[in-house]
């Protein structure tokens, strides 16, 4: 799609009913604003250190940060360090990473702590996908605190096939009770098994959010969207079965949603 098509389409109006939820949703009085990162607010890339918010939304998460009464949260797959890099966003955005498992709310003091067992099996774990990694062109082990990412994305169909073959059975023939996603152009282990569905009602409970808005593009994002209740708004980018209420094609459309988001809230807190 050529800059003038693309423009049109992200200046396209929004779906009547779309409006309707941001409007009321913009209404409550505390409002969680709770946003996955790839694919969702940056468009993919080849290397993940290289993915960034596209400009338009990251304008509207500020938008959305300088009004009372309004969090935002990034819920995201990346380990907290990674998220904090490829977002660059003020420190009063919370960030959830590694599926759930890595929190950073207010207290930038509070750390994952794995216990010695989990440390052992993400020991082990690394040993076995390493190997898996080391073996098949174009795969690589992407490391986090309780766990580790296989990326396939550059590899071909057949060995994206066989890397995932051989990782699911060697790490489950050397470890139990593993935590196993698939994302796109990735297989994910963890130690832990912890959902975005549970971040999504932990921060719902710490905040005492009236309601949530989530975005997601990913098969993991599914257990956030489940979480969501009936005054909330899920919206789903891209492709795929969701559960969420709402879709738009891809990151440049969920920016052009949080901005109508960002226009209604203003809005309504002008009108107190
Ligand atoms: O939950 P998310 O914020 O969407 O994170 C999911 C995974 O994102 C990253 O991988 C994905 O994005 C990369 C950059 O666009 C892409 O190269 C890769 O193929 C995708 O799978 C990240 O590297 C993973 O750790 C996250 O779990």
């Amino acid at each position: 799609m050529d800059r003038r098509t693309a423009a049109a389409v992200v200046n396209a109006p929004l779906p009547e009913p779309l409006v309707g939820a941001l409007r009321e949703l913009a209404r409550v009085r505390r409002l969680l604003v709770a946003l996955d990162f790839d694919g969702t607010l940056a468009p993919e890339v080849d290397s993940p250190e290289k993915a960034r918010a596209l400009p338009e939304a990251r304008a509207a998460v500020l938008r959305l940060l300088a009004l009372p009464n309004t969090r935002v949260a990034l819920v995201s797959g990346r380990a907290l360090r990674s998220l904090v890099e490829v977002a660059d966003l003020p420190d009063d955005v919370l960030l959830v990473g590694s599926h759930g498992i890595e929190l950073r709310l207010d207290d930038p003091h509070d750390r994952l702590a794995l216990d010695t067992v989990e440390l052992e099996r993400v020991d082990v774990l690394q040993e076995v996908l390493s190997q898996v990694a080391d073996s098949i062109d174009d795969v690589w082990l992407e490391s986090k605190p309780a766990g580790f990412a296989l990326h396939t994305r550059l590899a071909t169909d057949e060995n994206s096939r066989l890397a995932h073959l051989v990782a699911l059975r060697e790490a489950q023939a050397e470890l139990d009770d593993l935590t196993i996603r698939e994302g796109k152009n990735v297989l994910e282990f963890a130690v832990r098994s912890t959902t975005k569905g549970e971040a999504i009602e932990h921060l719902r409970r710490y905040l005492a959010a009236d309601a949530v808005f989530y975005a997601g593009d990913d098969v993991t994002d599914e257990d956030a969207f489940d979480a969501l209740q009936a005054h909330d708004v899920g919206l789903k980018s891209g492709d795929g079965p969701t559960l969420a209420g709402f879709r738009v094609p891809g990151p440049d459309e969920v920016a052009h949603v949080l901005a109508a988001l960002a226009t209604f809230r203003e809005g309504d807190v002008h009108e107190q």
